[in-house]
């Protein structure tokens, strides 16, 4: 059993709740009636074949897309719309299906770039490196230095980040979202384009972000086996609706999600 299977599937109060959450696209409808929650703590897993709706329900839940109809619970507060940045202010931080980084910018600039809505002193204080700013920055710095440390990736935090492997750039990727100090983690494909060595790394972070920092996470996967092994529970999404929804040996044993994956190679 995985250790974040240990905590027990399921416990805890709800983090965030999706309830009937559609969302359509001139005639497409990427989203049907969807509900389910995000409890506190656990690591929760969307899957479903290509074009199911799961980076569509991400992008709704972070602001990026309003749904056309349902309404989505975050600690305790309920909104049809809200904005990416109010959403990161809010604690919800995410990662990209294809890395969005600042490619020329070193690794700690990037993720020191996730800090900066931490950062309280404005523009002209930080443009001088000055008075306040400057003690600010020094405790920022200390963050994202040990979530460098943590990520361990000191040797290349000089480096522009456009210039590193696929896996380390998805690796700084994370460690700018968690410079954000998240209530809530999204995670797109996280593994995405990766070896399995690279794979093994970003799984054993993963499990340690949620354990060490208590931080809850949903992530869009579609190795079965990491799904299985790293996720507390499963939605399962099938042409914008959900199919099923539980623990990995429930969702594992649907027929319905059996049948989604037929045919559907991963
Ligand atoms: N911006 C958009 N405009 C129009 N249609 C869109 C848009 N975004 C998504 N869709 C459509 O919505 C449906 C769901 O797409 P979505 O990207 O959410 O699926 P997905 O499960 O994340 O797929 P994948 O596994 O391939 O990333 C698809 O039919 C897609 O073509």
């Amino acid at each position: 059993m995985s250790p974040s299977a240990q905590k027990g599937a399921g416990a805890g109060e709800v983090l965030l709740a999706v309830e009937n959450v559609s969302l359509r696209f001139g005639g497409v409808k990427a989203l049907t009636e969807v509900s389910f929650d995000i409890r506190k703590g656990e690591i929760r897993a969307i899957i479903g074949p290509n074009g199911a709706g799961k980076t569509s329900m991400l992008n709704c839940i972070n602001g990026f897309y309003h749904p056309s109809e349902g309404r989505i619970t975050f600690k305790g507060e309920t909104r049809r719309k809200m904005r990416p940045h109010e959403a990161a202010r809010g604690g919800i931080a995410r990662t990209f299906q294809n890395v969005a980084l600042f490619k020329s910018m070193s690794t700690l600039d990037n993720i020191m770039a996730g800090r900066s809505l931490k950062m309280n002193t404005g523009f002209f204080w930080q443009l001088f490196r000055h008075g306040p700013a400057m003690r600010e920055e020094v405790a920022h710095r200390k963050v994202v230095e040990d979530i460098i440390d943590f990520l361990q990736i000191p040797h290349i935090r000089r480096t522009p980040v456009g210039r590193l492997p696929y896996g380390l750039q998805k690796r700084v990727e994370l460690g700018r979202a968690l410079a954000m100090e998240p209530d809530l983690l999204l995670l797109d494909e996280p593994m995405a384009g990766m070896n399995l060595e690279e794979k093994e790394d970003m799984s054993r972070f993963i499990i340690e972000v949620n354990q060490q920092f208590g931080t809850t996470i949903a992530l869009i996967e579609h190795d079965m086996g990491v799904v299985m092994d790293l996720s507390d529970r499963v939605v399962v999404l099938e042409y914008g609706r959900k199919i099923a929804d539980g623990t990995p040996d429930q969702v594992k044993g649907d027929p319905r999600v059996i049948d989604a994956y037929l045919g559907v190679a991963h």
